[in-house]
C-alpha cells in the first residue's frame, strides 16, 4: 500500500489511494491486469514486455515514441489478443484504463540523451525531436496524471546516474549523491531526479501507489548497436575487428546487470509493498580496461584495445549497495558478466550477420 514506504517517515501520504477506475467493476470488466508499459519498444522494455506476456492474466500495452526503440523488439506479439502497440510520446497526455504502469520512457544513452537535451530547432523529423528533460519531467508527469486518474500504481525506472559521480562507494540508497547540474550530462541525471521528486509528491499528496528502481548499468540482446553504450561498443568493435575504444583513463569502473535479472527485479519491486527507490544492478564492478580485456578474450582476441577521448562528467566508480533489494525484495542478480556477454554476442552476431 502506499503508506508502506521504505525510506523513512517524510514519506507517509496526506491521502489514501485514489478509488480503481468503475470500469474494473464494469460488465465487461476481465480478471486481467492491464499493464502499461511506456519505452516498451526499448531495450529493457520489450524484454519487460515479454516477460508481463508470459503470465496469461497480464494485458500489456506499449506507448513508445520509437526514438532509440524499435517495433522490431516486440515483433512476436504484435497482433496477440492481450497486446497493444501504441505510436505516442509521453510528453502527450494519454488516455487509457489500466491498473499498473511501468514508466521507462526515456532515452538511455549518453549519445542519445545529449542529443537532444531540450528541443531542437533544426527541422529534423519529430520522431528525432528528442526532449530528454521535457520525457523525464513532463512525461513523469503526464503518467503519473494517468496514474492518479485511473488508481494505477507506478513504476519509475531511475538510475544509478542520480548519485553523479559518486563520493560514496558502493552507492547506498540513502546517499544524496554529486551532480554537476549545469553539466551535459545534467538534463539525464537531473531529468530523472526530478521525476523522482514528482513521484513522491504525487505519492505524498494525492496517495498515488508508487515505485522507483534506481537501475544501474544493463545490457543484454536487444540493445542498440550503435548505442554507443560501452557493452554494445565492445562486443559490435570485437564482432567487426575493429579496436575497442576505451575512453580514458579507462580505470573508471561500472557494474554490469544481465537483463533477465533487471527484468525480474523490476517485476518484485512493482508486485511488492516498497515505494523504493531501491538499487537494482549487479555489485560485479569492472573498470573499463577489464571489461575491454574481458570482451576481448571471449569474443575476439585478435582485437586491439585503444585508449580515446572520455566525454565530460563522466563518472569515475559506479557500484550498487544492493542490501535493499536483498532484503525488501528477496532480489539479487544471478547472471556474471562473464556469463551474460556470450548471450549478447549471438544476438548482435546474428543482426550484424558475422557468424562465429
Ligand atoms: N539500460 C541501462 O543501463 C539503464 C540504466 C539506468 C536506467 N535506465 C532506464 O531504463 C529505461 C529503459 O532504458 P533502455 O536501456 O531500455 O533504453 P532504450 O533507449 O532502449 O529504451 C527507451 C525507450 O523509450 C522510448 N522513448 C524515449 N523517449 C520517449 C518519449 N518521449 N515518449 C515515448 N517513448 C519514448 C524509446 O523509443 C525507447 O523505446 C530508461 O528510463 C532508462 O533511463 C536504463
Ligand atoms: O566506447 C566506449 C563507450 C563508453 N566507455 C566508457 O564506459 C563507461 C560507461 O559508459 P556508458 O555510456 O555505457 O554508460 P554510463 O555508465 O556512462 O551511463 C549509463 O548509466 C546508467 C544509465 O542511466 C544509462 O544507460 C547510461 O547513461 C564510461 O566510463 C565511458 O567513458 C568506453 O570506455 N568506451
Amino acid at each position: 500500500m502506499a503508506n508502506n514506504s521504505s525510506n523513512g517517515d517524510h514519506q507517509t501520504p496526506k491521502k489514501p489511494p485514489p478509488p480503481p477506475s468503475p470500469l474494473r467493476f464494469s460488465k465487461f470488466f476481465q480478471s486481467n491486469m492491464r499493464i502499461l508499459v511506456t519505452g516498451g519498444a526499448g531495450f529493457i522494455g520489450s524484454h519487460l514486455v515479454d516477460k508481463l506476456m508470459e503470465n496469461e492474466k497480464n494485458e500489456v500495452i506499449v506507448a513508445d515514441n520509437y526514438f532509440t526503440g524499435s517495433k522490431d523488439n516486440l515483433r512476436k506479439w504484435i497482433g496477440h489478443p492481450r497486446f497493444e502497440l501504441i505510436r505516442h510520446d509521453v510528453t502527450e497526455p494519454l488516455l487509457v484504463e489500466v491498473d499498473q504502469i511501468y514508466h521507462l520512457a526515456c532515452p538511455a544513452s549518453p549519445i542519445f540523451y545529449k542529443y537532444n537535451p531540450v528541443k531542437s530547432q533544426s527541422n529534423m523529423p519529430a520522431y528525432v525531436l528528442q526532449q530528454t528533460i521535457k520525457t523525464n519531467v513532463i512525461g513523469t508527469l503526464n503518467m503519473l496524471g494517468l496514474a492518479k486518474r485511473v488508481g494505477a500504481r507506478i513504476l519509475l525506472t531511475s538510475t544509478s546516474e542520480v548519485y553523479g559521480d559518486p563520493l560514496v562507494h558502493p552507492q547506498p540508497e540513502t546517499y544524496w549523491g554529486n551532480v554537476n547540474p549545469i553539466g551535459v550530462r545534467s538534463c539525464y541525471d537531473e531529468g530523472k531526479r526530478v521525476a523522482e521528486t514528482l513521484m513522491f509528491d504525487y505519492h505524498r499528496q494525492h496517495g498515488i501507489e508508487i515505485r522507483i528502481a534506481r537501475i544501474f548499468n544493463t545490457y543484454g540482446p536487444r540493445m542498440n548497436i550503435d548505442d554507443g553504450r560501452v557493452v554494445s561498443n565492445f562486443i559490435a568493435q570485437a564482432i567487426r575487428g575493429e579496436p575497442l575504444t576505451v575512453q580514458a583513463p579507462g580505470t573508471q569502473t561500472r557494474s554490469f546487470c544481465y537483463v533477465s535479472d533487471m527484468v525480474n527485479g523490476l517485476i518484485r519491486l512493482m508486485e511488492g509493498e516498497n515505494t523504493g527507490p531501491i538499487n537494482i544492478g549487479n555489485p560485479g564492478e569492472f573498470t573499463m580496461i577489464e571489461l575491454a580485456e574481458t570482451v576481448k578474450e571471449l569474443i575476439n582476441p585478435h582485437v586491439e584495445i585503444k585508449m580515446v577521448e572520455n566525454t565530460p562528467d563522466d563518472p569515475r566508480q559506479r557500484k550498487p549497495d544492493i542490501t535493499k533489494a536483498k532484503e525488501l525484495l528477496e532480489w539479487e542478480p544471478k547472471i556474471k558478466l562473464r556469463d551474460g556477454l556470450p548471450l549478447m554476442e549471438e544476438d548482435f552476431r546474428q543482426r550484424l550477420g558475422v557468424p562465429k
